[in-house]
């Protein structure tokens, strides 16, 4: 059986055009969503996704701003432009690029973010609303992968999904989107035992724990949707996920590849966040 090879660019795209739409329409009623992206030191890998970001937000009519600080920045500092940014009335969205240096205590950056302008939905209000079941910013990688199996018709409802990774950013978050899309859920991660009993159940398998390559044909039941999360640079500086693509594709139904799978439904899940954060709030205006 041909697999299906879901096409994460494409689909990040029709997002986008369809928020540049919507922006529009809010322009019209005197709106226009407001981002800023903050972002501490000059990692590579940090600055090429934070100028994805701005310019993603351009594209779709976003007012984005970064604000770059050093990496030597203090604590105290951070914190109190992450207050700037959640009095200023024109901002709707705030995001702290991650990671921060050693120097800051990155959960207690999160906590300081207005959760009404948490668009990467990392906060504890966020994160327990998403758990509770109740209205909540969804982290966007999560959120991405959600949007990505709808819109690929893949109906998660009854389905064994089987998510390796326990992070705070995705294999956490995914687990409760899952359960409430009516899969089961199973969660393993790097102190799992025989992981290949557990991920051959998977109708639906999520790998999130940034592990070049390592899951293989034997991990994978024929006909699974595999969902590859990992973005590792290899030796060679190629890109490559937690999956062993070549090797575990033609076993599956539907595979996300890396790049252009997971990774650009990050980006275009946060605008989508940004705008709805705009809606909510100048609905109450
Ligand atoms: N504040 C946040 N920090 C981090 C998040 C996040 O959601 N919020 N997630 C990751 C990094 N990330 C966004 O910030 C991100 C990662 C990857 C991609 C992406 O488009 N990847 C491309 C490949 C890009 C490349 O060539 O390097 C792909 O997979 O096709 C976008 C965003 C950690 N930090
Ligand atoms: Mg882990």
């Amino acid at each position: 059986m041909p697999y299906h090879m879901i096409d994460g660019k494409a689909i990040a795209q029709q997002v986008r055009n369809e928020l540049k739409e919507e922006v529009g329409r809010l322009k019209e009623q005197g709106i226009i969503p407001g981002l800023r992206v903050i972002l501490v030191g000059t990692h590579p890998a940090s600055e090429s996704y934070v100028r994805g970001k701005i310019r993603a937000s351009e594209e779709v009519g976003i007012n984005s701003e970064l604000i770059r600080l050093n990496e030597e920045v203090s604590e105290a500092e951070l914190l109190q432009k992450v207050t700037e940014c959640n009095k200023d009335p024109a901002v709707h969205g705030i995001l702290v690029q991650l990671p921060l240096p050693l120097q800051i205590d990155t959960n207690k950056v999160i906590a300081t973010i207005s959760p009404e302008k948490d668009v990467d939905g990392f906060t504890p209000v966020n994160v327990g609303n998403l758990i509770i079941g109740q209205d909540a910013f969804f982290p966007c990688t999560p959120y991405g992968i959600m949007e990505l199996l709808k819109r690929s018709d893949i109906s998660v409802e009854g389905k064994h999904a089987v998510v390796v990774g326990r992070s705070n950013i995705v294999g956490k978050p995914i687990s409760f989107l899952l359960q409430q899309a009516n899969a089961t859920v199973t969660m393993c991660h790097s102190r799992t035992v025989d992981l290949p009993f557990y991920t051959k159940q998977a109708d639906i398998l999520i790998a999130a724990v940034g592990r070049t390559e390592m899951i293989t044909s034997e991990h994978v039941k024929p006909g699974a949707v595999v969902i590859d999360v990992g973005i590792n640079r290899k030796e060679d500086g190629k890109l490559a996920g937690d999956v062993l693509f070549a090797d575990v594709a033609p076993l599956t139904s539907a595979i996300t590849p890396v790049p252009g799978g997971v990774g650009p439904m990050t980006i275009a899940m946060l605008l989508k966040n940004t705008v709805q954060s705009a809606i909510r709030k100048e609905s109450k205006r």
